[in-house]
Protein backbone atom coordinates (compact mmCIF):
# COMPACT_ATOMS: atom_id res chain seq x y z
CA UNK A 1 0.00 0.00 0.00
CA UNK A 2 1.47 3.33 -0.63
CA UNK A 3 2.28 5.86 2.30
CA UNK A 4 -1.42 8.04 2.28
CA UNK A 5 -0.59 11.99 2.25
CA UNK A 6 -2.30 12.44 5.61
CA UNK A 7 -3.65 10.49 8.38
CA UNK A 8 -5.21 11.06 11.15
CA UNK A 9 -4.62 8.77 14.53
CA UNK A 10 -7.83 8.26 17.01
CA UNK A 11 -8.18 12.14 17.18
CA UNK A 12 -10.62 13.86 19.66
CA UNK A 13 -11.42 17.33 20.08
CA UNK A 14 -13.99 18.59 22.61
CA UNK A 15 -14.89 22.30 23.28
CA UNK A 16 -15.90 22.65 27.54
CA UNK A 17 -18.12 19.40 27.74
CA UNK A 18 -19.04 18.97 23.91
CA UNK A 19 -17.45 15.98 22.72
CA UNK A 20 -17.01 17.17 18.69
CA UNK A 21 -14.81 14.28 17.58
CA UNK A 22 -14.15 10.95 19.20
CA UNK A 23 -11.63 8.78 18.22
CA UNK A 24 -11.50 9.70 14.20
CA UNK A 25 -9.10 8.08 11.91
CA UNK A 26 -8.76 9.08 8.90
CA UNK A 27 -6.39 8.64 5.83
CA UNK A 28 -6.18 10.72 2.68
CA UNK A 29 -4.10 9.85 -0.28
CA UNK A 30 -2.44 11.97 -3.04
CA UNK A 31 -4.72 13.25 -5.50
CA UNK A 32 -8.44 11.53 -3.73
CA UNK A 33 -11.24 13.97 -3.29
CA UNK A 34 -13.23 13.08 -0.64
CA UNK A 35 -16.29 14.40 0.42
CA UNK A 36 -17.20 14.62 4.38
CA UNK A 37 -20.96 14.43 5.05
CA UNK A 38 -22.94 14.30 8.23
CA UNK A 39 -26.25 15.95 10.35
CA UNK A 40 -25.02 19.31 11.61
CA UNK A 41 -23.40 19.26 14.91
CA UNK A 42 -21.81 15.99 13.53
CA UNK A 43 -18.39 17.40 13.94
CA UNK A 44 -17.40 18.11 9.92
CA UNK A 45 -16.20 21.54 10.39
CA UNK A 46 -14.00 20.31 13.57
CA UNK A 47 -12.34 17.18 11.57
CA UNK A 48 -11.75 19.96 8.37
CA UNK A 49 -10.02 22.40 10.87
CA UNK A 50 -8.14 19.08 12.71
CA UNK A 51 -7.37 17.69 9.52
CA UNK A 52 -5.88 21.40 8.34
CA UNK A 53 -4.11 22.34 10.67
CA UNK A 54 -6.41 25.17 11.90
CA UNK A 55 -6.98 23.26 15.58
CA UNK A 56 -4.87 20.81 17.00
CA UNK A 57 -6.48 17.67 18.36
CA UNK A 58 -6.78 17.15 22.16
CA UNK A 59 -5.37 13.86 21.44
CA UNK A 60 -4.49 12.05 18.80
CA UNK A 61 -2.08 12.52 16.08
CA UNK A 62 -2.12 13.58 12.15
CA UNK A 63 0.59 13.38 10.21
CA UNK A 64 1.19 14.78 6.97
CA UNK A 65 4.56 14.04 4.58
CA UNK A 66 6.56 12.91 6.87
CA UNK A 67 5.67 15.47 10.08
CA UNK A 68 3.28 14.97 12.90
CA UNK A 69 1.47 18.11 12.18
CA UNK A 70 -0.83 18.27 15.28
CA UNK A 71 2.38 19.00 17.27
CA UNK A 72 4.16 21.64 15.39
CA UNK A 73 4.25 25.31 17.12
CA UNK A 74 1.45 27.74 16.09
CA UNK A 75 4.03 29.08 13.86
CA UNK A 76 5.37 26.38 11.68
CA UNK A 77 1.48 25.04 11.34
CA UNK A 78 0.39 28.44 10.50
CA UNK A 79 3.51 27.81 7.41
CA UNK A 80 2.39 24.91 6.88
CA UNK A 81 -1.06 26.17 5.88
CA UNK A 82 -0.06 28.67 3.93
CA UNK A 83 2.34 26.92 1.94
CA UNK A 84 0.99 23.63 1.05
CA UNK A 85 -2.48 23.49 1.73
CA UNK A 86 -5.18 25.66 0.23
CA UNK A 87 -8.86 26.94 1.62
CA UNK A 88 -12.29 27.40 0.31
CA UNK A 89 -14.64 28.64 2.64
CA UNK A 90 -18.52 29.23 1.43
CA UNK A 91 -17.99 33.06 1.12
CA UNK A 92 -14.78 33.50 -0.32
CA UNK A 93 -13.59 35.19 2.17
CA UNK A 94 -11.85 37.41 -0.72
CA UNK A 95 -10.30 41.23 0.73
CA UNK A 96 -12.47 43.47 -0.84
CA UNK A 97 -10.79 46.39 -0.90
CA UNK A 98 -7.94 44.46 -3.39
CA UNK A 99 -8.33 43.21 -7.04
CA UNK A 100 -8.52 39.38 -8.03
CA UNK A 101 -5.32 39.40 -8.70
CA UNK A 102 -3.70 40.56 -5.52
CA UNK A 103 -6.23 38.51 -3.81
CA UNK A 104 -4.76 35.34 -5.54
CA UNK A 105 -0.94 36.50 -4.59
CA UNK A 106 -1.83 36.69 -1.16
CA UNK A 107 -0.65 33.21 0.15
CA UNK A 108 2.54 33.76 -2.15
CA UNK A 109 3.48 36.97 -0.55
CA UNK A 110 2.92 35.74 2.79
CA UNK A 111 4.99 33.50 2.51
CA UNK A 112 8.08 35.31 1.34
CA UNK A 113 7.76 35.33 -2.64
CA UNK A 114 8.48 39.15 -3.87
CA UNK A 115 5.17 40.94 -4.73
CA UNK A 116 5.99 41.16 -8.69
CA UNK A 117 6.47 37.45 -8.51
CA UNK A 118 3.40 36.71 -6.89
CA UNK A 119 1.39 38.66 -9.36
CA UNK A 120 2.99 36.80 -12.12
CA UNK A 121 1.73 33.74 -11.02
CA UNK A 122 -1.64 34.89 -9.81
CA UNK A 123 -1.89 36.25 -13.13
CA UNK A 124 -0.84 32.50 -14.83
CA UNK A 125 -3.14 31.00 -12.28
CA UNK A 126 -6.20 33.08 -12.61
CA UNK A 127 -5.98 32.60 -16.70
CA UNK A 128 -5.91 29.09 -16.40
CA UNK A 129 -8.66 29.13 -14.29
CA UNK A 130 -10.13 31.03 -17.60
CA UNK A 131 -10.46 33.71 -15.22
CA UNK A 132 -8.31 37.01 -17.04
CA UNK A 133 -10.94 38.88 -17.44
CA UNK A 134 -11.91 39.10 -13.95
CA UNK A 135 -7.46 40.21 -12.90
CA UNK A 136 -8.09 43.68 -11.96
CA UNK A 137 -11.84 43.53 -10.43
CA UNK A 138 -12.68 44.11 -6.92
CA UNK A 139 -14.63 41.04 -5.02
CA UNK A 140 -17.51 43.58 -4.88
CA UNK A 141 -18.20 44.33 -8.14
CA UNK A 142 -18.03 40.25 -9.15
CA UNK A 143 -20.86 37.79 -9.11
CA UNK A 144 -20.80 35.34 -6.20
CA UNK A 145 -19.67 32.70 -8.57
CA UNK A 146 -16.71 34.66 -10.67
CA UNK A 147 -15.80 36.04 -6.57
CA UNK A 148 -15.27 31.78 -5.87
CA UNK A 149 -13.82 30.99 -8.98
CA UNK A 150 -11.70 33.60 -7.74
CA UNK A 151 -11.29 32.23 -4.47
CA UNK A 152 -10.49 28.62 -5.70
CA UNK A 153 -7.53 30.58 -7.79
CA UNK A 154 -6.82 31.94 -4.27
CA UNK A 155 -6.26 28.10 -3.15
CA UNK A 156 -4.71 26.61 -6.28
CA UNK A 157 -1.24 29.37 -6.50
CA UNK A 158 0.96 28.17 -4.37
CA UNK A 159 0.55 24.02 -6.12
CA UNK A 160 -1.06 22.73 -2.70
CA UNK A 161 -1.22 18.94 -2.25
CA UNK A 162 -4.45 18.89 0.07
CA UNK A 163 -7.20 21.78 -0.71
CA UNK A 164 -9.85 22.13 2.05
CA UNK A 165 -13.07 23.02 1.68
CA UNK A 166 -15.92 24.17 3.66
CA UNK A 167 -19.23 24.21 2.02
CA UNK A 168 -18.01 25.63 -0.69
CA UNK A 169 -20.90 26.35 -3.42
CA UNK A 170 -22.84 26.58 0.01
CA UNK A 171 -23.86 30.39 -0.97
CA UNK A 172 -24.63 29.96 -4.27
CA UNK A 173 -27.43 29.02 -6.59
CA UNK A 174 -27.52 25.49 -8.22
CA UNK A 175 -26.15 26.29 -11.50
CA UNK A 176 -23.21 28.35 -10.25
CA UNK A 177 -22.75 25.98 -7.92
CA UNK A 178 -22.09 23.45 -10.63
CA UNK A 179 -19.43 25.80 -12.24
CA UNK A 180 -17.54 26.57 -9.59
CA UNK A 181 -17.43 22.61 -8.38
CA UNK A 182 -16.40 21.57 -12.04
CA UNK A 183 -13.68 24.13 -11.91
CA UNK A 184 -12.20 23.03 -8.27
CA UNK A 185 -12.97 19.22 -9.31
CA UNK A 186 -10.83 19.03 -12.68
CA UNK A 187 -8.28 21.57 -11.56
CA UNK A 188 -7.39 19.54 -8.28
CA UNK A 189 -7.42 16.50 -10.45
CA UNK A 190 -5.22 17.77 -13.53
CA UNK A 191 -2.16 18.91 -10.89
CA UNK A 192 -2.80 15.89 -8.66
CA UNK A 193 -4.16 18.05 -5.25
CA UNK A 194 -6.25 16.61 -2.81
CA UNK A 195 -9.62 17.60 -2.14
CA UNK A 196 -10.94 17.38 1.07
CA UNK A 197 -15.13 19.06 1.61
CA UNK A 198 -17.25 19.54 3.98
CA UNK A 199 -21.15 19.34 2.45
CA UNK A 200 -24.63 19.22 3.53
CA UNK A 201 -25.26 18.82 -0.40
CA UNK A 202 -25.54 15.17 -1.86
CA UNK A 203 -25.16 16.94 -5.41
CA UNK A 204 -21.81 18.27 -4.38
CA UNK A 205 -20.37 15.36 -2.40
CA UNK A 206 -21.23 13.38 -5.80
CA UNK A 207 -17.80 15.24 -7.58
CA UNK A 208 -15.95 13.14 -5.11
CA UNK A 209 -14.65 10.05 -5.41
CA UNK A 210 -14.91 9.48 -1.97
CA UNK A 211 -17.66 9.91 1.28
CA UNK A 212 -16.76 9.81 4.96
CA UNK A 213 -19.81 9.91 7.02
CA UNK A 214 -19.70 11.25 10.67
CA UNK A 215 -22.16 11.06 13.25
CA UNK A 216 -21.91 12.20 16.45
CA UNK A 217 -18.12 13.01 16.07
CA UNK A 218 -17.37 9.25 15.27
CA UNK A 219 -16.96 8.34 11.77
CA UNK A 220 -19.90 6.41 10.70
CA UNK A 221 -18.99 5.03 7.30
CA UNK A 222 -16.44 5.42 4.68
CA UNK A 223 -16.59 4.27 0.94
CA UNK A 224 -16.38 5.03 -2.37
CA UNK A 225 -19.33 7.23 -3.75
CA UNK A 226 -20.22 4.57 -5.93
CA UNK A 227 -20.43 2.06 -2.75
CA UNK A 228 -22.62 4.41 -0.81
CA UNK A 229 -24.97 5.25 -4.12
CA UNK A 230 -25.74 1.42 -4.28
CA UNK A 231 -26.81 1.27 -0.97
N1 LIG B 1 -16.48 27.12 19.27
C1 LIG B 1 -17.32 26.20 19.78
N2 LIG B 1 -17.65 26.23 21.08
C2 LIG B 1 -18.48 25.31 21.63
N3 LIG B 1 -19.01 24.29 20.93
C3 LIG B 1 -18.70 24.20 19.63
C4 LIG B 1 -17.85 25.15 18.98
N4 LIG B 1 -17.72 24.81 17.67
C5 LIG B 1 -18.47 23.70 17.52
N5 LIG B 1 -19.05 23.34 18.68
C6 LIG B 1 -19.91 22.16 18.91
O1 LIG B 1 -19.19 21.00 18.49
C7 LIG B 1 -20.04 20.09 17.81
C8 LIG B 1 -19.50 19.87 16.40
O2 LIG B 1 -19.55 21.11 15.69
P1 LIG B 1 -19.11 21.24 14.17
O3 LIG B 1 -19.24 22.69 13.81
O4 LIG B 1 -17.81 20.59 13.98
O5 LIG B 1 -20.25 20.38 13.44
P2 LIG B 1 -20.70 20.39 11.92
O6 LIG B 1 -21.02 18.98 11.60
O7 LIG B 1 -19.68 21.06 11.08
O8 LIG B 1 -22.02 21.27 12.01
P3 LIG B 1 -22.75 22.14 10.86
O9 LIG B 1 -23.10 21.17 9.76
O10 LIG B 1 -23.97 22.65 11.56
O11 LIG B 1 -21.81 23.21 10.44
C9 LIG B 1 -21.43 20.71 17.84
O12 LIG B 1 -22.10 20.16 18.96
C10 LIG B 1 -21.17 22.19 18.04
O13 LIG B 1 -22.24 22.81 18.72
Amino acid sequence: MTTPLMSAHSITKSYGRVVALRDVDLTIAAGQTLAIMGPSGSGKSTLLHCLSGVFTPDSGDIHYDGQVISSLSDAKRSHLRLARFGFVFQDGQLLDELPARENVALPLMLTGTSRSRALAQADATLARLGLNDERKRLPGDMSGGQAQRVAVARALVTNPSIIFADEPTGALDQATGHEVMQLLVQTVEMSDTALVMVTHDANVAGWCHRLVEIRDGRVHADRTLKEASRS
